[in-house]
């Protein structure tokens, strides 16, 4: 059985935990019964000692499949992981969906994607890293009750994420501890303002509009002065042919949105500028996640 999902970028500027969007990067496990209980890793983290022996995917699976059977089995878990850990790209989502899905699916029974996404949810409170993740595509997400609402469209061929990839972990938890406990009305007003313009953007296929909707006043500005160079690339990205370019959820990637034929030229100029950083063009993700008996 092989369960694969999508990295995802979240807040896109100024939707703080309610906007993100699913990135061609997958990470991938194949999960086969076994006589002994077995891991294999390949690609990020596989020189991480604690994957092998504390893995979230194996603690959150068992939690799961211990629920859902009867029967005591062991498992081989290979895992070809292509999201990088720590650096604002959803690899913690990707984690706890794939983990949640595998124990369905190794037991047969059905998961609808509403209830995996509400499932994980439960180990990941913000809706905007979870629901690409499953759903695939562009996502506006809030939480009541327990419950993920969302509405999602799917991002056309014709755009491209420029990704830049510094190396440096960022642990999302310990960053949003720096963030202030409190906001003024001015920033709130700003935020739901370029919040609400850059979803109708997404909608209305604007693309042109995203440069002026992908501001923000509530978490950037205070995470990437941790790493000033940042404000540096993003600076050149939107000078360089980006229709955006925004902090991917709480850190270190700066994630750029630009038009296909404008990607090669805007990762060019990137990597000549920020040679220590790794830069890449990647497809946009309309699928979610992947599961095949
Ligand atoms: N491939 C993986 N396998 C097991 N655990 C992982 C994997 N990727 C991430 N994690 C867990 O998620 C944590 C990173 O989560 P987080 O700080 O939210 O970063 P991200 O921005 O990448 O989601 C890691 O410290 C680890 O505990
Ligand atoms: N809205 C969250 C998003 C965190 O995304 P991650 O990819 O860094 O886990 C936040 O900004 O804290």
């Amino acid at each position: 059985m092989k369960v694969s999902v999508p990295a995802t970028s979240a807040n896109l500027g100024p939707g703080f935990d309610c906007l993100g969007l699913a990135i061609s990067m997958k990470n991938q496990v194949i999960i086969r019964p076994s006589k002994f209980h077995s891991v294999s890793l390949k690609g990020e983290g596989a020189n991480n000692p604690a994957l092998k022996d504390n893995n979230m995917f194996i603690s959150i699976f068992n939690d799961f499949y211990h629920n859902l059977s009867y029967k005591k089995r062991h498992f081989r878990f290979e895992f070809q992981n292509e999201i990088p850990l720590s650096r604002g790209l959803g690899s913690s989502s990707a984690v706890i969906v794939s983990a949640i899905a595998s124990a369905y699916a190794i037991e047969g029974i059905k998961l609808e994607k509403d209830k995996l996404l509400n499932l994980a949810l439960a180990y990941e409170s913000h809706p905007d890293n979870i629901t690409p993740a499953v759903m695939g595509g562009f996502n506006v997400a809030c939480v009541q009750e327990n419950e993920v609402r969302y509405i999602r469209k799917e991002i056309p061929k014709s755009l491209k994420a420029v990704v830049v990839v510094p190396n440096r972990a960022i642990s999302t938890q310990l960053s949003r501890k720096t963030l202030p406990f409190k906001y003024s009305k001015e920033d709130t007003v700003f935020n739901i303002s370029h919040s609400s313009l850059l979803t109708a953007a997404f909608m209305a296929e604007d693309w042109e509009m995203l440069k002026h909707a992908s501001y923000d006043q509530v978490h950037q500005k205070y995470r990437m002065k941790q790493m000033p160079e940042l404000f540096d690339v993003q600076k050149t990205s939107l000078k360089e042919g980006a229709l955006m370019s925004t902090l991917s959820g709480s850190g270190s990637t700066l994630f750029s949105m630009s038009y296909a034929d404008d990607s090669k030229n805007l990762e060019k100029a990137l990597k000549l500028k920020f040679p220590h950083f790794k830069v890449f063009v990647a497809d946009f993700d309309n699928s979610g996640v992947r599961v095949e008996i």
